[in-house]
Parts: C-alpha cells; structure tokens; sequence
C-alpha cells in the first residue's frame, strides 16, 4: 500500500494551521421519508473532530451511523443542524471526503461502463478481501481528502484478516496523520483503531457519551485494561442511563450526555 502513496507525506495531507476542530457536527438530526412514515435516524447529534483525529461511531446496528457517515460525505442533508468541515457547510458530496465501504468493488469512475462491469470479476480471482480492502484505502487516500470516511470496512473480512487490516490502517496512519471518521459496531475494533469514540444510543441515535481512547491499541487487545474499558462502554451503550454511569471510568475523559 505505500508504494501506491508515494508522494504523500503527513505534512501534504494534514490540513494547514490553524489547528481547530475539522469537522463540527452541530446538533444534527437525519431523516428517512418513506410512503409509509419518517424514519428518524438521528436526533440532535453533536461532536467535533480534530486534525489528524481517528474518531469513531459506535453504537448499536440502527442507532444511525452509516446516515451520519452519509451526511458526512453530503449525500443526505440535516433535516436539522449543519455540518462544516473546515469552516465550510455541507451541502453535496465532495473530492475533501472520500468514503471507504465495507463493498470494496465500488466502481472507479475513470474507467467505460464495460470496464467496470469487467473489473469486479477479474478482481474478485485475483483479490482476496484483504488485498481489495488495501486497494480501496490506497485509493482513497491517493484522492488527499481532508478526512477519509470509513463506514464498517473490515466487518465482511475473517477474524486474521480483519486483524490485519486494522494492523495496516494504524501503520498507515502512523505514517501519514490522515483523519479518519470510522463507523462500527464493534466495541473491540472501535478501541483498536480510535483515538476518540462517540457512543450512540439506539433508534433513533442520540449522543451517549464520548470517551478517549487513544491508550488502546492492538498491543492491548486481551489485557485487563482494554477488557473493563470494553466492559464499561458496553455499560454505557446498553446497560445503564447516562446519569447512573459511574465516572471513575479510568478514560482519559469523558463527555457524557442525556
Ligand atoms: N433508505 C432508508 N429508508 C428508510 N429508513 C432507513 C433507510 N436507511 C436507513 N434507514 C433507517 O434509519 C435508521 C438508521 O440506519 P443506519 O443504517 O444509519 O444505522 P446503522 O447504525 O448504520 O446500522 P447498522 O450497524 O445496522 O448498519 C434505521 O432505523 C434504519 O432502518
């Protein structure tokens, strides 16, 4: 993968000073109109992301990540609240946000309609989902947008390969400072790869808490630690409302809200 991001240094892909926060997700609530009903996929939903931040969603399947992510990338607008990302509003899709989904055979807008009918059958005997998952960051990363969105990339992957994957996006991450807005619903891979985890609640997804996490990685995986900071957050998730969570959680801070 760093043969393919040759060039790309942390200064050339970290946005320019003044530090502050890149994106601000100020109280935004998403909707779904159907024939039937509106769907409410997330209520008054507010965080900050910094430069060079690996923040992630977290929360039950439903509670609305994979919407925010999409309103993020500026393909659902707020029914209220406003995203900026870099002092700009959201309002379309743009090449400063490149989304990276678990479907790693998306089509590469370069090539005719034939070749991309063509592409993911010669891909997939070539490709293993490790590899594709590698092509897909490498590419995403090749475009320098000012945040890279990634929405659940290594839940389709086996166990070792997931492991893997999550091994090269940290190292790549090492290298370049990239900022990265990851969805899961995996606590583990949340504390793995984040630095910063927004927990959500479920249906209709309100802000739980936020916890830094950036103590953890995949050193930590398995030691006492990381298991009660898995225990705690899936208290915080599931278990307990807000106002009842003890705060001697041995996070280096936590936000909670109601
Ligand atoms: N196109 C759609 N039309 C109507 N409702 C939708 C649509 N897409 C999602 N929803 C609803 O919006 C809510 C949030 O969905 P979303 O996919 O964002 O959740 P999620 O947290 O990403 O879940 P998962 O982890 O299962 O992917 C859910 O109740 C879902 O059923």
């Amino acid at each position: 993968m760093n043969a393919l991001l040759q060039g790309h240094t942390a200064s050339n892909l970290r946005p320019a000073a003044p530090v502050g926060a890149l994106l601000q997700v100020d109280k935004v609530s998403l909707e779904y109109c159907t024939p039937q009903r509106v769907v409410r996929a997330t209520h008054e939903v507010s965080f900050e992301v910094d430069p060079a931040d690996r923040f992630v969603l977290l929360g039950p399947s439903g509670c609305g990540k994979s919407t925010l992510l999409k309103a993020v990338a500026g393909f659902i607008a707020p029914r209220a609240g406003e995203i900026r990302l870099d002092g700009e509003r959201v309002s379309r899709p743009g090449p400063d946000r490149i989304v990276v989904f678990q479907e790693f055979d998306q089509l590469p807008p370069w090539k005719t309609v034939k070749q991309n009918v063509m592409f993911p059958l010669l891909a997939s005997r070539t490709l293993s989902g490790g590899m594709k998952a590698r092509v897909a960051i490498a590419r995403a990363l090749a475009m320098q947008p000012k945040i890279l969105l990634m929405d659940e990339p290594f839940a389709a992957l086996d166990a070792l390969t997931r492991r893997r994957m999550q091994e090269e996006l940290l190292a790549l991450w090492e290298e370049v400072r990239f900022t990265l807005l990851f969805v899961t619903h995996s606590i583990e891979e949340a504390l793995v790869v984040g630095n910063r985890i927004l927990l959500l609640s479920p249906h209709p997804g309100r802000v739980r808490a936020e916890v830094n996490s950036h103590q953890f990685d995949l050193h930590s995986l398995g030691g006492i630690a990381f298991q009660q900071a898995a225990q705690r957050i899936h208290g915080l998730l599931f278990d307990e409302p807000p106002e009842r969570v003890p705060l001697d959680l041995r996070f280096q801070d936590i936000r909670l809200s109601c």
